[in-house]
């Protein structure tokens, strides 16, 4: 009978050990995933301990080895074991979750972004174009917008197809979005048309911003390969900007949206490449 106890419990203080060296594998998963930082320190910490812990398990059976041989001798052994399981346990769900929210963020990364150009789709537009005026109202602070839109688009499609169309879309989406500051919202309106949304900046701020973006976008060489790799096309675009800010006559982000779009019109009338911001009706042109 002491035979089979004392089986019994150094077969729960090694396989208590085995079971905790198995525990380090979901924590090695997680410390190549995790960025460098505390968190991912903190996991390497915890790694630690489990290795120490696996040498305490083992000193202790090489103490212990063919001595426990009485029922209460078996408590230690099984206390081991479970904490080595509860260990196990606590990783592997760590890990799971962990993927399970990165595949949350995906998602929810997929659903607000616009698959073609890679910023802000329209449904994510709409509820922070809201909730950016009813913010700006609340608190009393400036907002502005600008809606691009690429001049003669059409004859890019026309000239060189669809596919490159869509190319140029993508690399202006980006180009626009690399000449703002972080802290702008860039989002696809619809067709070749982006809304830029600037927190907390004035018009006549916005309307130099938006001056600027012309400027880069004018000056910018775009050198798009053809799909098939044959040969590449350059091209230089230019933009019409409708400026407009956000005024106590201004009830919703649809007249917003509205003014700047009449702001674009009228650039679009006055010959495109052209900045015009709505409150001054005023067009520069540099
Ligand atoms: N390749 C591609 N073309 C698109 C996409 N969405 C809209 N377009 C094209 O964008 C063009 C817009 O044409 P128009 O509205 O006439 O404007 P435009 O030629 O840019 O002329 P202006 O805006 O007046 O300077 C159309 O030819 C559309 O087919 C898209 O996702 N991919």
């Amino acid at each position: 009978m002491s035979n089979l106890i004392n089986f019994f419990a150094e077969g729960f203080i090694l396989a208590g050990a085995l079971v905790l060296a198995i525990a380090i594998y979901p924590i090695s998963l997680l410390y190549t995933r995790l960025p460098t930082g505390k968190i991912r320190n903190a996991w390497f910490f915890l790694g630690v301990l489990i290795v120490a812990f696996i040498g305490g398990y083992i000193a202790y059976w090489l103490q212990h080895q063919g001595k426990l041989v009485h029922v209460d001798a078996l408590s230690v052994p099984v206390i081991f074991f479970f904490g080595a399981v509860f260990v196990l346990l606590v990783n592997t769900l760590s890990v799971k979750t962990a993927r399970d929210i990165r595949q949350i963020y995906t998602l929810q990364q997929e659903n607000i972004t616009d698959p073609l150009m890679g910023i802000f789709n329209r449904r994510y537009l709409d509820k922070r174009i809201s909730d950016e005026v009813w913010r700006s109202k609340k608190y009393r602070q400036p907002l502005s917008i600008f809606i691009v839109d690429i001049d003669h688009f059409k004859q890019v499609n026309d000239t060189y197809g669809h596919p490159i169309g869509d190319e140029v879309l993508k690399r202006f989406a980006q180009l626009v979005k690399n000449s703002l500051r972080e802290s702008d919202i860039v989002a696809r309106y619809g067709g070749e048309e982006l809304i830029v949304i600037l927190p907390r900046t004035k018009s006549e701020r916005g309307a130099q911003l938006a001056e600027r973006l012309r400027l880069s976008i004018a000056e910018h060489l775009m050198e798009i390969a053809s799909q098939c790799g044959e040969k590449s096309h350059e091209m230089q675009l230019t933009a019409s900007i409708g400026v407009a800010g956000l005024t106590h006559n201004i009830v919703d982000h649809t007249c917003l949206i509205e003014r700047a779009d009449q702001a674009l019109y009228q650039a679009k009338q006055q010959g495109r490449n052209l900045v015009v911001h709505h409150q001054e009706q005023q067009s520069q042109r540099v």
